[in-house]
């Protein structure tokens, strides 16, 4: 199979997204270390990933991405386990206006966090095998948000952080790409959290509009997140891309050149 031999680890792995990239990437042949903070959830997805793929494929670890002794040790877990990590993905997000310095903490200093740790681990300078980070943005780190600025600023944060580690990357001959996705809707609990007051926090008010700007896009099923996942991830020519999934498809973004 395409992953055969390969170990990946995703962060926010219990459910939704980072889920459904966990079970692509089983069923496609690698090993997964899945990292969540939401420790019983995760516990409850190890047993039935256990049951599916035998106790040997999977590492379940409760780290939360806003600790860096927890996010390290996480890491050394993994490659005490699996003997590497070649595939990483920073998934885990969260959407809180009310308390937006905690949607920062996860959702843009986790990314750089799980980034940096995974780089420390596969650079070839350093001893590593090299390897692919993809990072999950979202269509709010191209554009605006309304009613969600800090969530659009992490994304955005996220997008750029992502294109420039790739340059880093290539110019300093790490052996590590780093590429993205940007979905639109899909159900899982955080567009769930969007109705209640602390997702849109100071801007509840505009929980319609954001309602009307779902209707617009429409909402994917997390399957088509994870076959874009899977669709960058095996094309190696990839590196410091945007893969956009909405629901008429999925496509590479063009950056504008300035
Ligand atoms: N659902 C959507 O419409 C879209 C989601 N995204 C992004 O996809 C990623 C996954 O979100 P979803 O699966 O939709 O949401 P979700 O809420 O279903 O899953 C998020 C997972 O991350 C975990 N998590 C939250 N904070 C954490 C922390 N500090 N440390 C470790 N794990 C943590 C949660 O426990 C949960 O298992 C997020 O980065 C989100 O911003 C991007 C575009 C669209
Ligand atoms: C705050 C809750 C967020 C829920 C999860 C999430 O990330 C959902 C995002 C869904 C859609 C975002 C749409 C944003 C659209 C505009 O920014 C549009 O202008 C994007 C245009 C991108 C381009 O240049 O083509």
């Amino acid at each position: 199979m395409a992953l055969e031999g390969r170990t990946a680890m995703v962060t926010g792995a219990a459910q939704g997204i980072g889920r459904s990239i966990s079970e692509i990437l089983l069923k496609n042949g690698a090993k997964v270390a899945l990292l969540d903070v939401a420790e019983a959830t995760g516990t409850t997805l190890k047993k039935s990933l256990d049951g599916q793929y035998g106790p040997e494929r999977t590492l379940f670890i409760p780290c939360d991405v806003q600790s860096q002794q927890q996010f390290k040790a996480a890491l050394q877990k993994a490659v005490e386990t699996f003997g590497h990590v070649d595939i990483f993905c920073n998934n885990a997000g969260i959407a809180n206006e009310n308390d937006w310095e905690k949607a920062v903490s996860v959702n843009l200093m986790g990314v750089v966090r799980g980034s940096y740790l995974a780089l420390e681990h596969m650079n070839k300078l350093s001893g590593g095998q090299g390897g692919v980070i993809i990072n999950i943005a979202s269509l709010a780190g191209l554009g605006p948000f309304p009613g969600a600025p800090v969530y659009t600023a992490t994304k955005h944060g996220v997008v750029g952080f992502t294109r420039s580690m790739a340059a880093t990357s290539k110019m300093s001959g790490y052996g590590v790409r780093f590429n993205m996705i940007c979905p639109t809707f899909v159900q899982t609990d955080i567009i769930n959290s969007l109705t209640c007051p602390a997702a849109l926090g100071q801007f509840a008010h505009l929980a319609d509009p954001t309602r009307k700007l779902m209707e617009q896009h429409g909402v994917l099923d997390v399957s088509r997140v994870s076959e874009g996942f899977l669709q960058l991830l095996l094309d190696e020519t990839k590196d410091g891309e945007a893969l956009v999934v909405v629901s008429k498809g999925s496509q590479y973004y063009t950056f504008p050149s300035l």
